[in-house]
């Protein structure tokens, strides 16, 4: 008999390794990459490495919840799965599969417009889900996605708004990946018997998001802001929620690190909307980092599919658990009982 001494993943970086292991690699490379250099793909956790914790002590409040609300939807963390296009790719079930692990935990699946498995048959997982939309220009198209979004009974809308073009991704160039394999199609955008293709429209403007705004009474948020004065725009034209993102490094290369430019557009929204944050959340520590620095949730992309890629729902299941025994941990060494405690003021929060 033979001793196996592997104790498996332990974190989320292990997951990334065990999930290369089993893909195919021009299929990990679809789903690590970024925007040509990807130095915003290295900026994003680089800035939650640069940025160190300052704890309180003896606060003896006892063990954190993590229970949070976010735009009226309860969730166990104040961790989200961020809208990831393509999970088939990762693991043959897809997304009802991640939908089931997000269930079981307590958390908000954002779901993708582009999943390979339609918007009705994740929500028949029981899954809390948002619905992320990329507005097409044919509005009676984009306006019938937003009604199966609604009748599937997602909670809230998510505008995609850092994507007026694809970004040029050079991983995929080299691997000739520039589409799902014929097995596999975006099952939203199917119409009768053929598939509608996405366009990601550079007229896509702040009318498109009044339009948005008066066709649905959802909670409507908008990811993929940096800049403080669109975030300004944003809560202008009704938003009710922005996710500070810059879509993973996968759009604009060199656009600033998620996290670096989350103080700047908290202060402009002035606690007005509710503030969310992506990109390169791997920690629990990471999550206590954007908490203090003005999020009220962080939303994870890639950790969700090394999780998925490595063994489905169970995966995600043991990512979403290993991230909240990892923020119980952090909240707990900094002295907080929650998320809602965690300002900058009174834990001192972040030295830059
Ligand atoms: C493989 C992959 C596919 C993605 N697909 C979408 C998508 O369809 N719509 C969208 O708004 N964002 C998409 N994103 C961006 C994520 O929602 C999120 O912004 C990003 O992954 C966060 O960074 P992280 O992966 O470092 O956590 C995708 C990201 C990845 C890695
Ligand atoms: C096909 C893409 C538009 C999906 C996406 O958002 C991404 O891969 O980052």
């Amino acid at each position: 008999m033979t001793l196996d001494l592997t104790p498996g993943p332990v974190n989320v970086r292990d997951f990334e390794t065990a999930a290369r292991d089993r893909l195919d690699p021009a299929h990990y490379d679809y789903f690590a990459s970024g925007a040509q250099d990807e130095l915003t793909v290295a900026a994003n956790e680089a800035a939650f490495r640069r940025r160190m914790l300052v704890p309180r002590v003896l606060r003896g409040g006892g063990p954190p919840r993590l229970e949070t609300t976010v735009l009226g939807t309860p969730a166990a963390m104040p961790v989200l799965l961020a809208p990831t296009a393509f999970h088939r790719l990762a693991w043959p079930e897809g997304e009802p599969a991640t939908a089931r692990a997000a269930a079981s935990a307590g958390v908000i699946m954002i779901a993708a417009m582009l999943s390979t498995v339609s918007i009705e048959d994740i929500a028949a997982t029981g899954a809390t889900l948002w619905f992320q939309l990329y507005p097409q220009p044919d509005m009676a198209f984009t306006e019938s996605l937003v009604r199966r979004a609604e009748a599937a009974g997602c909670r809230a809308l998510v505008v995609t708004v850092d994507s007026p073009a694809l970004g040029r991704n050079e991983r995929g160039d080299r691997n000739g990946f520039h589409d799902l394999p014929p097995d596999l199609h975006c099952a939203n955008m199917r119409e009768g018997g053929h598939v509608r293709q996405v366009v990601l429209s550079p007229h896509i403007s702040w009318a498109d998001i009044g339009r948005l705004r008066s066709m649905t009474t959802l909670p409507l948020l908008l990811k993929g802001v940096l800049h403080p004065l669109d975030a300004r725009l944003a809560v202008e034209h009704g938003v009710d929620g922005i996710i500070v993102s810059n879509h993973g490094g996968r759009q604009l290369d060199t656009a600033a690190a998620s996290l670096d430019r989350l103080p700047a557009v908290a202060e402009a929204v002035a606690g007005r909307v509710p503030l969310l944050l992506d990109g390169g959340v791997r920690r629990g520590t990471d999550v206590v980092k954007a908490l203090a620095l003005g999020a009220t949730a962080v939303a994870v992309g890639r950790p969700v599919l090394w999780g998925l890629a490595t063994a489905g729902e169970a995966g995600v299941s043991r990512v979403l658990s290993l991230l909240r025994t990892e923020l119980e941990n952090a909240l707990t060494l900094c002295g907080a009982t929650g998320p809602g405690e965690v300002t900058r003021d009174e834990l001192g929060g972040i030295l830059a």
